[in-house]
């Protein structure tokens, strides 16, 4: 039903023109004549109508006799108004009063109701009344109000994305950024207008992370993770990021929907509590909860390697007489600095752990020799390493302090003795080196004290561990 065509106002209006003139001219009485600018407008897809200053129709089309659903007969002498009363006042009404009274040509658009239709209407003043032409835009119309509804969803749509806190962003699988919300421009400091185009690897110091991660996306379809990004100034962030994979009708990778949430704070947050929870605020070091983890999990490695692991009980030597004379901060003064010490002792995938008080614990784990001697030399190296960390004085202010330890060394190679077990074996050997005179080693003896024997597996292990009670002087240190 739609008559819409591109035939030129100006056209048509001529042509209208040309036949009401001519309709003027000849007599009404002249059947002929009255008929002949009928069959000329009919030939013109635009529906159209006279009107004259009593506004009756004088002349009506095929097309105006379709669109108005009334035919020629029907309407030929009556009052438009009376005909088509849902029209009045409406801004046909108004338009159509203007155009005679004003003698100008108006056009404009309007819903009729009855008709449940948009018209296009144009009307000329002509001396004895008005010319209408118009046609149905009802398609035109409907189309157009789908358009702006599907544009003010879009809209309504993108300011939602806005409004997110967090980043929104589309890439193409050629890396250019193609949608960048506000939330991105909060989160990463570039407007729009400074990506839109760009390489999304400028969100990498290092492209790496992000390479492995679109490589996963685009075998899976979605990638969600942590990932390093960095700021306009430069700054880093952590992002949690939710990536998915945006494909087209024929099923091919198109581009990527990326909703990044800043974790930076929350992550730091999170780090903190669990530094609190599982190291010793004082010095630092891991506390007996991550201490007797980390056992456990050394426990189960030397188990699967066969190999030697040490668990060392270091307690100083009359710390409490330092605590009492030059008081407790100095003697926290002197953990803090003993820390490095020992660490400085060992290897990265060993521990040193505080246990509280003057008590640390280290275990050992570096990959020992398979034989039993050379790692128990291996492991007594050590052991005198840690004495000689104790060599140098402690600068405590004022003072220049110098401190022993009595060390307590437990061995193990499989998961036989639990790590409480282990830890208090550590302890009874560190006892034996304070009760040979302090500033030694002792390596535990199951029988020496009566405590549960220590059942390593493996051949001579527990033949070999009984022979070589150890319990020797160190050097003094110096000062
Ligand atoms: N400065 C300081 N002292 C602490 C801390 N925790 C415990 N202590 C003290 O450390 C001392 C531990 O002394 P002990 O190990 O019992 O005895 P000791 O004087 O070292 O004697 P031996 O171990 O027999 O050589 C006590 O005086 C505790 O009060 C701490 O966090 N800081």
């Amino acid at each position: 039903m739609n008559k819409e065509k591109a035939t030129a106002p100006g056209r048509v209006n001529k042509k209208l023109l040309s036949a009401i003139e001519k309709q003027r001219v000849t007599a009404l009485g002249l059947s002929h004549a009255k008929l002949r600018p009928e069959r000329i407008l009919d030939g013109i897809t635009d529906a159209f109508y006279t009107l004259d200053r009593e506004w009756r129709f004088t002349c009506l089309n095929k097309e105006a006799e379709n669109l108005l659903r009334r035919s020629r007969s029907d309407l030929l002498g009556k009052v438009i108004w009376e005909e088509f009363k849902e029209a009045v006042g409406t801004i046909f009404d108004h338009e159509c009063r203007r155009a005679l009274v004003e003698n100008t040509t108006v056009k404009f658009e309007n819903f009729y109701a009855p008709l449940d239709g948009w018209f296009e209407v144009h009307v000329y003043p002509l001396e004895d009344g008005l010319a209408v032409y118009f046609n149905d835009i009802t398609k035109r119309k409907q189309s157009e109000q789908a358009r702006q509804e599907a544009e003010a969803r879009i809209r309504q749509q993108a300011s939602l994305l806005d409004k997110a806190t967090d980043a929104i962003i589309v890439h193409g699988i050629d890396h250019r950024i193609q949608f960048w919300n506000q939330g991105a421009q909060r989160l990463y400091g570039w407007t729009p207008e400074e990506v839109l185009g760009k390489s999304i690897e400028m969100l990498y110091d290092n492209p790496l992370a992000f390479h492995e991660a679109s490589k996963l996306l685009l075998n899976k379809g979605e990638w969600r993770g942590e990932i390093a990004q960095r700021r306009k100034d430069g700054s880093i962030l952590l992002a949690e990021a939710h990536w998915t994979l945006v494909k087209n009708d024929e099923g091919q990778a198109q581009s990527v929907f990326a909703i990044n949430t800043d974790i930076t704070q929350r992550k730091m947050a999170e780090n903190k509590i669990e530094h609190l929870a599982f190291y010793d605020s004082l010095t630092g070091l891991p506390n007996r909860q991550l201490l007797l983890d980390r056992l456990s999990q050394a426990l189960s490695a030397r188990a699967r390697k066969h190999r030697m692991g040490a668990l060392l009980f270091i307690d100083l030597d009359n710390f409490k007489l330092l605590n009492d004379t030059f008081g407790h901060d100095l003697g926290d003064l002197l953990l803090q600095q003993l820390a490095p010490r020992l660490i400085s002792c060992i290897r990265e995938s060993d521990t040193v752990a505080r246990l509280g008080g003057d008590e640390f614990v280290v275990i050992l784990i570096t990959d020992f020799s398979e034989n039993y001697e050379e790692s128990l030399a291996q492991i007594k190296a050590i052991c005198e390493r840690i004495h000689s960390a104790f060599n140098q004085p402690f600068n405590l202010r004022a003072y220049k302090h110098h401190s022993t330890a009595s060390i307590g060394v437990v061995l193990f190679n499989d998961q036989s003795h639990t790590t409480d077990e282990l830890l208090k074996q550590a302890d009874l050997a560190m006892y034996q080196a304070k009760a040979s005179g302090r500033n030694a080693m002792c390596f535990f003896d199951p029988d020496a004290s009566g405590n549960e024997c220590l059942h390593p597996s493996g051949g001579g292990f527990a033949q070999k561990l009984e022979e070589k009670r150890i319990c020797s002087p160190l050097s003094a240190p110096d000062g």
